[in-house]
């Protein structure tokens, strides 16, 4: 049972005060009839990994590909290290692509290989349509996942594909890695060394990374920071640190309202017990840091409850179901 209006659910910590990668500011995308993205606005910080999630149909593929330039948006404005995405072409006719500028590569889950070139020709011909190309970097990304140079993408494993089409990726030296679940082929071992090895990348060479996922269970393993859609809009966005942070699991006798000041982003009910995810209020991320010591459970007094920080994955299962949207069979450890 929710308890708060859908507008009541949204939570943006915003960035923080460092460099911001992405600002989107009322950005629309219609295909026709259907609504992709709706008024969304949000910032990104620089040199991280921000995970985007969301149900089917959220809006994650269309948000990657008008922030790419791929898609044009039918209302409302991107930037990427502050200069405006209006489309590919016209990206790289302003120069915006060359070398100095911002650099945008985006990949999918159709990994764009041909099927006879071996890793090795991947790389060649990435470095034949690049102006800007670091071969060192793509070839130690294949040596460091023990990618064969000389077979075939034809007959190498869908993981490492994966990691080919990352290598070619990584190649163009990009200061905004779109990845649009393009792990799904890696096993979760893979997986989470990827995202260590891309963190590795975003802090030494500049390089932000934006990851949607549906693997909701590992998120705490693979990004430092979250971006939550649903319904085409962004319902939390923030450092996982500091949304952790701002919310608590309290448990206790039935209730109707948590014993605790707070927007209640989920309630469950048995006959006997109470459990609610609650919001602390607070508006600034140093709020939130002098709050981390409520959200452990040091300062529920009342009778019977209890307070425990609320697992990232469980957090996001509640806002998903706040906004109606939780993926269907997804649910959170209890
Ligand atoms: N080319 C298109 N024409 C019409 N509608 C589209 C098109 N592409 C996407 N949509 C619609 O836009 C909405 C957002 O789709 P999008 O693919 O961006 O979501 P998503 O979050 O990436 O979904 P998934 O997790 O299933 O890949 C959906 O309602 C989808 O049906």
């Amino acid at each position: 049972m929710n308890q708060d209006p859908e507008p009541d659910v949204c939570l943006d910590l915003g960035p923080g005060n460092g460099p911001i990668a992405v600002e989107v500011r009322e950005l629309t995308k219609r295909y026709g009839r259907v609504w992709a993205l709706r008024d969304c606005g949000f910032r990104l910080p620089a040199h991280r990994i921000i995970a985007l999630v969301g149900a089917n149909g959220a809006g994650k593929s269309t948000l990657m590909s008008v922030v790419s330039g791929l898609l044009p948006a039918t209302a409302g404005s991107v930037l990427v290290d502050g200069r405006p995405v209006t489309s590919r072409r016209r990206a790289r006719a302003d120069g915006a692509a060359g070398d100095g500028g911002s650099r945008v590569a985006i990949l999918g889950q159709d990994k764009p290989l041909y099927r006879d070139f071996s890793a090795a020709d991947m790389l060649r011909f990435g470095r034949w349509t690049n102006r800007v190309w670091d071969q060192r970097r793509a070839l130690a990304w294949l040596a460091r996942f023990e990618v064969p140079l000389d077979r075939p993408c034809a007959r190498l494993s869908g993981g490492q594909r994966t990691q080919v089409a990352l290598a070619v990726a990584l190649g163009t030296r990009p200061t905004l890695l779109l990845l649009d679940e393009p792990l799904a082929d890696l096993d979760p071992v893979a997986r989470t060394e990827v995202a260590g090895e891309l963190l590795a990348e975003a802090a030494d060479g500049g390089m932000t990374v934006v990851l949607s996922t549906h693997v909701v269970a590992e998120l705490a393993g693979i990004s430092d920071h979250l971006l939550l859609l649903a319904g085409g809009r962004p319902v939390l966005a923030g450092g996982t640190e500091e949304l952790l942070a701002r919310h608590v699991r309290l448990s206790g006798p039935r209730a109707e309202r948590p014993p605790l000041a707070g927007t209640v982003v989920r309630a469950r009910h048995t006959d006997r017990q109470s459990t609610f995810t609650v919001r602390l209020p607070g508006a600034t991320p140093a709020d939130t840091a002098g709050r981390a010591d409520a959200a452990g459970g040091a300062r529920v007094t009342a009778p019977g409850w209890s307070a425990r920080p609320v697992p990232l994955d469980d957090l996001v299962i509640s806002y998903l179901r706040a906004s109606g949207t939780a993926p269907l069979g997804l649910e959170a450890a209890a």
